[in-house]
């Protein structure tokens, strides 16, 4: 971990990294109640929001689309991603160098770990690579901290949470992207286990305005400092005023309620 308070993926101390990966993880069928979403140009549009620090998305469509928004959004590059067609361990093919990372003018590098995977080994030293290399361009390595593989059968309990952000610190992350463990108590914990390192919300399915700001407000009231998400933006009608919502939860430190009030 190293100092990151300045680096443009982080505001006030928080990021909200919006996360656009799924044609890739899930699959097209993420679009299917938002066709238009297919095109990666209207996510970037999204992440023009001041509430963005960041966009994370895989090389091609780093390639194809950042070039046209790089002055007002900031590149999280993913290094590495599996399909939905893959049907073993959980594993994660790394599809992206870091210095090309770099060259195509990304602020920051995201890498999934599947601690408890079959392939863990690999995987962490696949992330021993992008973590060095990281290091030359001072960029700021958010580790996807997913504990999963056949010895796991929950995912989000609190203490698999807690190993997770253990674990990303260990390794040298800068900021652990884990799953939400339940409650504001447990994510306290495993915030308190990450030391000084960031924790953010991985966003998960879409759910109802006031049960996904409530979660968020749990969160930072746990001392989390922000999120990471996808579904939960962009594959709502109004993405712009969920986002005018979340900066108020976020970096206001509003109520759910409060926030939704006040972008009613
Ligand atoms: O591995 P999972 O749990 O299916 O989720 C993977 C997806 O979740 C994310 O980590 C966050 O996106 P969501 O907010 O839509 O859950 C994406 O980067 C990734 O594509």
């Amino acid at each position: 971990m190293i100092p990151i308070d300045d680096s443009p993926i982080v505001r006030d101390g928080k990021s909200l990294i919006l996360a656009m990966d799924h044609g890739l993880e899930h699959g097209p069928v993420d679009f299917e109640e938002v066709p238009e979403k297919l095109d990666p140009a209207t996510v970037f549009e999204t992440a023009t929001h001041d509430a963005v620090t960041a966009m994370a998305v895989q090389k091609g469509i780093a390639e194809g689309y950042y070039p046209s928004f790089e002055d007002d959004v900031e590149l999280l590059l993913k290094i590495n991603g599996t399909s939905n067609l893959w049907m073993g361990e959980p594993d994660s093919a790394v599809n992206c160098s870091v210095d090309y990372a770099a060259e195509l003018g990304a602020s920051a590098v995201g890498f999934t770990v599947y601690g408890g995977s079959n392939h863990e080994i690999e995987m962490v030293e696949e992330f021993r690579d992008v973590h060095e290399d990281a290091r030359e361009y001072d960029l700021p390595v958010v580790m996807w901290s997913y504990p999963r593989g056949q010895g796991l059968k929950n995912d989000t309990k609190p203490s698999t949470i807690s190993y997770a952000s253990r674990l990303a610190l260990e390794l040298g992350a800068d900021i652990a992207k884990v799953k939400y463990p339940g409650s504001k108590e447990a994510m306290a914990h495993a915030v308190d286990c990450a030391g000084d390192m960031k924790v953010v919300m991985s966003g998960g399915s879409k759910t109802s305005d006031y049960e996904f700001l409530s979660t968020v407000e749990a969160v930072i009231d746990a001392g989390a400092n922000g999120l990471a998400v996808g579904r939960n933006v962009w594959q709502r009608e109004n993405p712009t005023r969920i986002l005018d919502a979340l900066e108020k939860v976020i970096y206001e430190e509003e109520t759910a309620d409060a926030a939704l009030e006040a972008t009613e």
